[in-house]
């Protein structure tokens, strides 16, 4: 069953860029707040408040670095984004390391979301409204996966904290696993 409003681009980055964007990510300093290490840039998520900072007192985030903001811009010329992210999580993910069942926060962010795949790759789980249809959707690394419409806004997505998934041909153990994810933040009119 496909999932509404998911796009999945397999091989959206080579494998070089693959290594570039790796190394870049492993050159800078990851926050401990989560269970999984994260980078934040552009603007800081606030996951208690589930709300972008940029309030008096709130840490800034450091700038969207340049390997990001060209990434940006290729999902923008490509029509992925209605404009260039301004916001840009990055996600480790150790074999067993997973993130519940959410839905990304819909005031805080823009209508696409869009990830990259990198290092091992991963089953996504994404949760139907009515709690019960489950679609697993392999993530390879190097793919681009963006949820518009339904798998944006009322479908719910989760990576099981596992070491590996099931495949075609029995488990798939899992690796290192990093993400690259997109968003715009939404202004307050
Ligand atoms: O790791 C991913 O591909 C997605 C992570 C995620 O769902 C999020 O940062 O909101
Ligand atoms: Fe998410």
């Amino acid at each position: 069953m496909d999932v509404p409003g998911l796009h999945y681009l397999p091989n959206w980055l080579s494998e070089a860029a693959q290594r570039a964007v790796l190394a870049s990510v492993d050159a800078a300093p990851w926050s401990a707040e989560l269970r999984r290490r994260v980078q934040h840039y552009g603007h800081r998520y606030d996951y208690g408040r589930r709300s972008v900072a940029g309030g008096a007192g709130d840490r800034v985030a450091a700038p969207v670095p340049a390997w990001a903001a060209e990434l940006a811009e290729r999902l923008h010329t490509e029509g992925y984004t209605a404009e260039p992210a301004d916001q840009v999580i990055v996600n480790e993910y150790e074999p067993g390391q997973g993130i519940s069942a959410h839905v990304d926060c819909v005031p805080c962010f823009g209508p696409a979301v869009a990830a990259i795949s990198l290092g091992s790759s991963c089953v996504m789980d994404f949760i139907a409204p009515d709690g019960a249809t489950r679609v697993g959707v392999p993530l390879a690394p190097g793919s681009l996966s963006v949820m518009t419409g339904p798998s944006r806004y009322t479908w719910k997505h989760a990576i099981v904290a596992r070491k590996s998934d099931p495949g075609p041909f029995g488990r798939v153990q899992r690796g290192r696993r990093v993400s690259v994810t997109f968003r715009t933040v939404v202004r307050e009119p």
